[in-house]
């Protein structure tokens, strides 16, 4: 083919192309009088050219910008002198992210005849990839559109989930009370919270990088440390169903208040098993704590005195009948009974007397080992537990009563009471007074509770009626 000839119909053809992108309606004024042509369907013959221009377009509607036609190959075949046939393969790039079309090769056949001096099509033939076309269309491009706006819609949906869930994640973790933490494996914060600033007065920066013991008091790095040694044991702390530990632990505040916090702590594994690190949550809880201490406070120790009340000592002489039955040693219940405290009261008035009563129950504690106990029943009476005295009765007799002289000559001794009220001079107050006091002996879990404090209270009455300030051990 002469070269001239060949490069007119090739520039005639890359107008053509150049048009089609752009969808320039002047593509029409390229076409014979006599056009005739398939489109992509393949089985009608269109011999309109407009309604052709108008056909290969229709599928383009509605993307804006020009289309990427990517030249894959062309050839150009001269029929005879008029005539010259150009078959091009190319991919069609739409705008936008990469499309199943692009992926796919059509076929352009266009004949060129030379009609009075000018080079026109007079027949067109598109293949394109029929097995993405639906029903009517020349472009598999409403299909396409279709599985496009369905997909777009699913990227939106998502999109609206994760800012949704993102929005979500910043309340919950940067709005919230709750401090919410991440640290690596060997403790170290990676992630704070901004609530840990409200909580303790520490910024972020100031916490990131540092071990978590930092944040603890003492107390509070014994409590996380015995609960790290019992990770992999059941039983220690409590466990939520999502498998998260929680625990109270006491924290340290930047200004240097103590508060108790609640911590749901987790670890976090890898596919191994191998910790990776922990995350959790923290709530301060020390109006919580301090209530519990309160309720337990005021449910098993006496308001005045601070000693154990009947209920905490009843628990106390039930694990010493335990602890005596596996040591096979004998321990001792002491009831005591002030001697004429009435009288204080009547004389001084009741905080007077209560005075008293504070200072008896120090002598009594004063008296005894730590391990024992010493309980207020109430009014002038007192319980003592002596625990683990002797395999053998008469020497733990002897030891029980060496321990009652001991009280008895201590509660003996005079008393200075010193007297405050509001708006004058403290006053000192002496007294004297006395202690009856019953002792009965137990070995395991021989006698009830009961009975035990039933013998002692009984040798208290003894006691009493032998004159008071007297000592006196129960039969059996
Ligand atoms: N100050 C004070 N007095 C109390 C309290 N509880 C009880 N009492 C008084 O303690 C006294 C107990 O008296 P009793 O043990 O019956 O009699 P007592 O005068 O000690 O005489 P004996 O026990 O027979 O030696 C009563 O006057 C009660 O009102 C208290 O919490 N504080």
């Amino acid at each position: 083919m002469p070269s001239e000839r060949l490069s007119t119909i090739r520039a005639l053809f890359d107008d053509y192309i150049a048009q089609y992108a752009t969808r320039d309606d002047r593509l029409i004024t390229r076409f014979s009088d006599n056009f005739s042509g398939y489109s992509g369907g393949g089985d009608v013959l269109v011999k309109d050219r407009a309604e052709w221009v108008k056909i290969t377009r229709q599928d383009f509607a509605q993307v804006p910008q020009p289309l990427r036609i990517e030249m894959l190959d062309i050839c150009l075949q001269d029929l005879c002198h008029e005539v010259v046939v150009v078959t091009a393969f190319f991919h069609i790039h739409l705008p936008g992210p990469e499309h199943v079309l692009s992926r796919e090769t059509a076929r352009l056949v266009l004949i060129f005849r030379l009609e009075q001096g000018d080079w026109k099509i007079v027949h067109s033939g598109i293949s394109i990839p029929y097995h993405l076309v639906q029903a009517g269309e020349v472009y598999p491009l409403k299909g396409l559109q279709d599985r496009n706006s369905t997909l777009e819609s699913l990227v939106e949906q998502r999109t609206k989930q994760l800012q949704d869930s993102e929005a979500l994640y910043r309340l919950l973790t940067e709005e919230t009370l709750d401090v919410v933490w991440k640290t690596d494996r060997d403790l170290r914060i990676t992630y704070i919270s901004p609530a840990d600033e409200r909580l303790r007065g520490f910024k972020a920066e100031e916490v990131l990088g540092r071990h978590v013991f930092e944040l603890f008091t003492e107390d509070g790095v014994a409590t996380v440390q015995n609960i790290l040694k019992n990770t992999t044991q059941a039983g220690e702390g409590k466990r939520s169903p999502e498998g998260f530990w929680i625990f109270s632990v006491q924290h340290r505040a930047k200004n240097g208040r103590v508060l108790w916090g609640e911590v749901l702590a987790k670890p976090q594994y890898d596919a191994q098993g191998n910790i990776l690190g922990y995350h959790g949550t923290t709530r301060e809880c020390t109006d919580r704590v301090r209530l519990e201490d309160e309720v337990r406070q005021l449910a098993f120790f006496d308001p005045l005195t601070s000693l154990p009340n009947r209920r905490l000592l009843d628990d106390r002489l039930g694990q010493s009948l335990v602890v005596s039955k596996r040591s096979g040693n004998y321990g001792a219940v002491m009831v005591l009974d002030l001697d004429n405290f009435k009288t204080l009261n009547d004389l001084h008035g009741h905080h007077v007397g209560d005075l008293l009563l504070l200072e008896v129950a120090q002598r009594l504690v004063d008296c005894v080992r730590q391990k024992d106990t010493v309980a207020r029943f109430g009014g002038d009476e007192f319980v003592v537990i002596l625990g683990e005295l002797s395999a053998d009765r008469p020497r733990s007799i002897q030891q029980a009563s060496d321990v009652a002289e001991k009280i008895r000559a201590s509660l003996v001794a005079p008393y200075l009471l010193k007297v405050s009220q509001s708006g004058q001079m403290d006053t000192l107050v002496e007294h004297h007074c006395s202690a009856s006091i019953g002792l009965a002996l137990f070995l395991g879990q021989d006698a009830s509770q009961n009975d035990l404090l039933k013998w002692a209270d009984a040798a208290m009455y003894q006691a009493k009626a032998a004159g008071r300030n007297v000592i006196r051990l129960a039969d059996g």
